[in-house]
């Protein structure tokens, strides 16, 4: 049996999982809202504190232990057994992933405290994006500097985007071939470009505050903003807290959870519609960039918290791309669960929501690891 710790900048979701035989879920949850205000979760450390309580670390049951780890630094193209060197690396990609890495830290220091006997297996975000071609991975800015410091995309969500631009191409009968846009949309979000299973491009860069409009990170500005903010009188701490924590859904109208935006949406609150409005408008900007990346799209895959259970988001986001051939199906667009096509009859893209299962990927890629690494 493995157990998987996912921790993601507003929750922490734990599964037990029995790979003998068809994949089980034993004991699963979620502890979320971490760190909002008026939660009664301030911070990842007693989010972890929960989990903890909440599965039987000591089970003899228990093989190995399967960790999220946002940013994997430039070392790492694919899951690997943790040790030492593998903690130090992590660390320090911590300037990298503010708000993940740390936590991801956490869990690991906790779980190798604990079950010192047990493998446990680093899965990293942005492993499946390795592949992205040099056109979209390079900044355009001096070669020298940026190969000196590691400048370049590195793009996360990357287990996510790989199971669900998989089972994606699965639902519109094109399993391995299929061209997708995958729009993970959780607390952090992102949008990548997917072709024959390899990703081509991705919104998210060196770190996950690049591309979309998020819970509480800025994703694109302008580079000279920074400068202008930094003139001003702000630190360069002070600006990246405020693009990484106050930015986003959070600053525009003071709330990253859209289940409460959607609340103030709907009572006309302005400040809530302008945050929404942002939001939508650059998710269809990098809708229709993907769509000229990828030339023929054939599916479009909603997924993470917001892809997955707002059916206002999705058709607001896709209203107005019908001359791309892009057309839902009101009746469909409407919650249920599962992964289902939303698409109109004759829509030219399939739309898909697909719940994502990070945990389900990574127990199988610790299960994987594990075999690999076992002793002869
Ligand atoms: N029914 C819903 N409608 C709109 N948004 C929702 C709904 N359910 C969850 N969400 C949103 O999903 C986001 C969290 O997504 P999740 O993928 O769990 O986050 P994380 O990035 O921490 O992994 C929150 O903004 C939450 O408001
Ligand atoms: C990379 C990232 O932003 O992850 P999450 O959406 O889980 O915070
Ligand atoms: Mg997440």
């Amino acid at each position: 049996m493995i157990l998987v710790l996912n921790s993601g900048s507003s929750s922490v979701k734990y599964q037990l999982i029995d790979l003998d035989g068809p994949a089980r879920v034993v004991v699963g949850g979620k502890v979320e809202r971490i760190g909002e205000h008026g939660s009664p979760v301030p911070d990842h450390e007693a989010a972890l504190r929960i989990v903890a309580h909440e599965v039987s670390l000591d089970s003899p049951e228990l093989t190995a232990i399967g960790h999220r780890v946002v940013h994997g630094g430039p070392l790492f193209t694919g899951p690997v057994l943790i040790t030492d060197d593998v903690v130090k690396h992590i660390a320090e990609a911590i300037p990298l992933a503010p708000l993940h890495n740390p936590a991801n830290l956490a869990g690991i220091e906790i779980t190798r405290r604990l079950r010192p006997d047990l493998p446990q297996v680093a899965v990293f975000d942005t492993a499946f994006h390795s592949t992205i071609p040099p056109a979209a991975r390079t900044y355009a800015i001096d070669r020298e500097i940026a190969e000196r410091d590691g400048v370049r995309r590195y793009g996360f969500h990357g287990t996510s985007t790989a199971y669900v631009s998989r089972l994606a191409a699965e639902l519109v009968g094109r399993p391995g071939t299929a061209n997708a846009i995958v729009l993970h949309l959780g607390n952090g979000a992102s949008a990548s470009a997917v072709s024959a299973g390899r990703c081509v491009d991705t919104s998210m860069g060196m770190t996950p505050l690049e591309g979309l409009v998020m819970g509480t990170r800025s994703g694109d500005i302008d580079p000279a903003v920074i400068f202008v903010l930094i003139r001003s009188g702000m630190s360069p701490d002070e600006v990246e807290a405020m693009l990484y924590r106050n930015s986003g859904l959070q600053g525009l109208c003071g709330d990253n959870d859209m289940r409460t935006v959607i609340a103030r949406v709907e009572a006309g609150d302005p400040d809530a519609v302008l945050a929404y409005d942002v939001y939508c408008h650059r998710l269809r900007k990098y809708i229709g960039a993907y769509c000229a990346v990828l030339g023929r799209v054939d599916v479009i895959a909603f997924t993470g918290g917001v892809g997955e259970n707002s059916p206002l988001v999705r058709q607001n986001v896709l209203s107005g791309l019908q001359p791309l051939g892009i057309r839902l199906d009101p009746v469909r667009n409407t919650f249920a669960s599962g992964s289902r096509l939303i698409s109109a009859a004759d829509s030219a893209v399939a739309v898909a929501v697909i719940p994502t299962d990070e945990e389900l990927e990574i127990a199988l890629e610790t299960s994987a690891v594990v075999a690999r690494t076992k002793p002869q």
